[in-house]
């Protein structure tokens, strides 16, 4: 199998086994070109003759036809996820016309009907969402930190564009720190905040930027880079545990 994830910086691949195993990973930035990445990578994925091709896309409508003329070069059945809100693994109360795939596909991913889960994708947007026993009970959407550095430097004079690291939510004292503590705090302190109001929801986060995000929040946080990938097994009821 090949499993792709094209979310708004990246183009991520998983080429599977028959028992589910994963032969071959990799995450590479697509700017904006996700089909001409995909074209790039064609000789790789035909080496492993992958009999079906499992998809998850943000990139809208005009990108995903793309995708599809450069995957119909390969003669390998491909498939785009659809959320569905009434799937037996997970209901969701949310607009399910508008739910992220990449968003549901971790939830998918990750639900399980004992537990309450709180799952935070750290991707281009940071995303919150609420899980009670297998029911999605709706969430956030944040710009990631990178997007909202950009925006002040966009929309103010006297902050320049600057490269500095978000590695503290303490206060800063340079025009530097300040911007990128504040930052890091605003996506810091929404997570310890609904972590508050929900006590008892299991941490769980994934995404790119998960690793600087998680040090941070003040309460055990499970990493899982595998949420997405679980969630497209168990959409395409292929072999991944259940
Ligand atoms: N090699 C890398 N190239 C680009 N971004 C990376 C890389 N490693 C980590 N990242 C981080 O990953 C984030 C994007 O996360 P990702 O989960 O790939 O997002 P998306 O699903 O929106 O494409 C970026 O904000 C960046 O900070
Ligand atoms: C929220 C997202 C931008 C996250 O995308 P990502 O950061 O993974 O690239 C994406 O799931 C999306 O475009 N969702 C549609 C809006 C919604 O979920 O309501
Ligand atoms: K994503």
């Amino acid at each position: 199998m090949l499993w792709l994830d094209l979310g708004n910086t990246r183009l991520k691949y998983w080429l599977t086994d028959d028992i589910g195993q994963i032969v071959a990973h990799d995450a590479k930035q697509h700017l904006q070109a996700p089909a001409e990445l995909l074209m790039g990578l064609t000789d790789r994925f035909e080496r492993y003759a992958p009999d079906f091709i499992g998809i998850s896309s943000v990139l809208g409508n005009d990108l995903n036809i793309k995708i599809s003329e450069t995957l119909s070069r390969l003669n390998i059945p491909f498939e785009f996820v659809h959320v569905d809100a009434a799937h037996p693994l997970m209901k969701s109360a949310y607009n399910d016309r508008q739910l992220g795939c990449d968003r549901w596909l971790q939830m998918l991913g990750a639900v399980d009907k004992k537990k309450r889960q709180c799952i935070i994708g750290c991707g281009t947007a940071v995303t919150i969402d609420l899980i009670d026993h297998a029911e999605h009970l709706g969430g956030y959407i944040f710009p990631n930190i990178y997007l909202q550095r950009e925006s002040l430097f966009s929309g103010t004079k006297q902050i320049t564009i600057s490269n500095g690291t978000f590695d503290s939510i303490g206060q800063g004292l340079t025009t530097q720190d300040a911007v990128h503590r504040g930052i890091l705090l605003s996506i810091v302190g929404a997570i310890n905040e609904i972590s508050h109001r929900h006590p008892n929801f299991e941490l769980i986060m994934t995404g790119g930027d998960a690793p600087i995000i998680a040090q941070h929040i003040n309460r055990p946080v499970r990493l899982r880079d595998d949420l997405l990938l679980n969630g497209l097994a168990r959409y395409f009821d292929h072999t991944k545990q259940l």
